[in-house]
């Protein structure tokens, strides 16, 4: 299962991006990552806001983070959207082997590079020239970044769901998505990010970090958190999770018993199961997050979901089985926020035994 989602990942690795490997052009061997001076924003160019173009600027907080991030003597950095550095020079001065950092934004590829040639540590940087939900990422142990926030969910997803083997990411998010991340059942928050992401990995949160740390300042705080994965096998196939927890999730003030009595759901479950069908597009592993299934398979009956050569008797029966599972499972009368992930993959299991799928 995992390599039909790796090989879906691959497909969308459709634009090449271009290595720029820098070279070093600087004498010096001992560099000043601590100072305070090099984290300035000197306004040499406009950051662009949709690009999510904040840069982190307090060097305590740029300090604490390359330490929270726990690299050992050795590791393969990757870094997501290197900005002009301010990160970069404190992974580039740890015990790294190597770095390799994306970024969309030439201007900050090469503010980046010269960054890492001024400290003389170039050798140590490949910066990948290129937007990070397409690339390729190389071999790497630990991914640190202070990520632009319009990508997180697709980001966790190719980290978690690709093809990539690694021990910890240490990622700067907007502190409202970074609370949803950690969630945990017990504390009645939990949702469909914090379900998939804990299905392969555990969460933490390391620390806050205010807006006022950044230029420009963004209109929300942050929060660090740190991801590992688990790296054994979650015994449920991926994809059907995916469109499982879109469904438990859906309507997430609804139980779940209420959710899965609704006739355009039982009549959409009933067709997928029969015509071993998905949605035209398949399970969107961009979108990790977003508890709101009404435009997705389970959504609208506007025709598609009617099910064509089977009798209502047939229908019924089916529902039975959607029932009998949840009764079985004992979660009918619980809301989605409240069921841990063990139950839920019990849930799936005792649905699939009735030939109930997910796709
Ligand atoms: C929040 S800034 C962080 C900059 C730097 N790491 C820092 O802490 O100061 C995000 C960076 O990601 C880059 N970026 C935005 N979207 C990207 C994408 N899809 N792929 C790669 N880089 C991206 C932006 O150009 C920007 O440099």
């Amino acid at each position: 299962m995992k390599r039909a989602v790796s090989a879906l990942w691959a497909r969308r690795a459709v634009r090449q991006a271009y290595l720029y490997t820098t070279t070093t052009t600087a004498t010096s061997s001992s560099p000043e990552v601590g100072a305070s001076a090099s984290e300035a924003w000197d306004g040499r160019f406009r950051l662009h806001k949709p690009r999510g173009q904040h840069l982190l600027t307090n060097p305590r907080v740029l300090d604490a983070i390359a330490l929270r991030a726990a690299i050992s003597p050795g590791d393969a950095v990757l870094e997501v959207g290197p900005g002009t550095g301010n990160l970069t020079a404190r992974l580039l001065a740890s015990h790294a082997a190597r770095v390799a950092a994306v970024e969309i934004d030439p201007r900050m590829v090469e503010a980046v590079t010269a960054r890492a040639a001024a400290l003389g540590l170039a050798d140590k940087l490949t910066v990948i020239a290129g937007d990070t939900v397409e690339v390729e990422f190389p071999e790497f142990d630990v991914c640190v970044a202070n990520i632009p926030y319009g990508i997180s969910s697709p980001l966790i997803a190719k980290l978690l769901f690709g093809p990539y083997r690694f021990r910890t990411a240490t990622l700067l998010l907007q502190k409202e998505f970074a609370r949803r991340l950690v969630a945990t059942s017990g504390d009645g928050e939990y949702n469909r990010l914090a379900a998939n992401v804990r299905l392969v990995a555990d969460v933490r949160l390391l620390m806050d970090v205010s807006k006022r740390d950044f230029v420009p300042m963004p209109r929300v705080d942050s929060s660090l958190v740190e991801i590992r994965p688990r790296g054994i096998a979650p015994g449920v196939d991926v994809s059907e999770w995916l469109a499982f927890t879109r469904v438990c999730f859906g309507q997430k003030n609804k139980t779940l018993g209420a959710i899965f009595k609704q006739k355009r759901m039982v009549t959409e479950l009933f067709g997928q199961s029969q015509r071993g069908e998905g949605c035209a597009a398949g399970p969107s592993l961009g979108a990790l997050d977003g508890d709101s299934g009404e435009d997705d398979c389970g959504g609208n009956d506007d025709g598609r979901n009617r099910v064509v050569g089977f009798s209502e008797e047939e229908v019924a029966a089916f529902k039975e089985r959607v029932a009998g599972a949840l009764d079985t499972a004992e979660l009918a009368g619980k809301r989605p926020s409240k069921v841990s992930n063990d139950e839920l993959k019990r849930l799936l299991r005792l649905f699939n035994e009735r030939g109930v799928r997910f796709h």
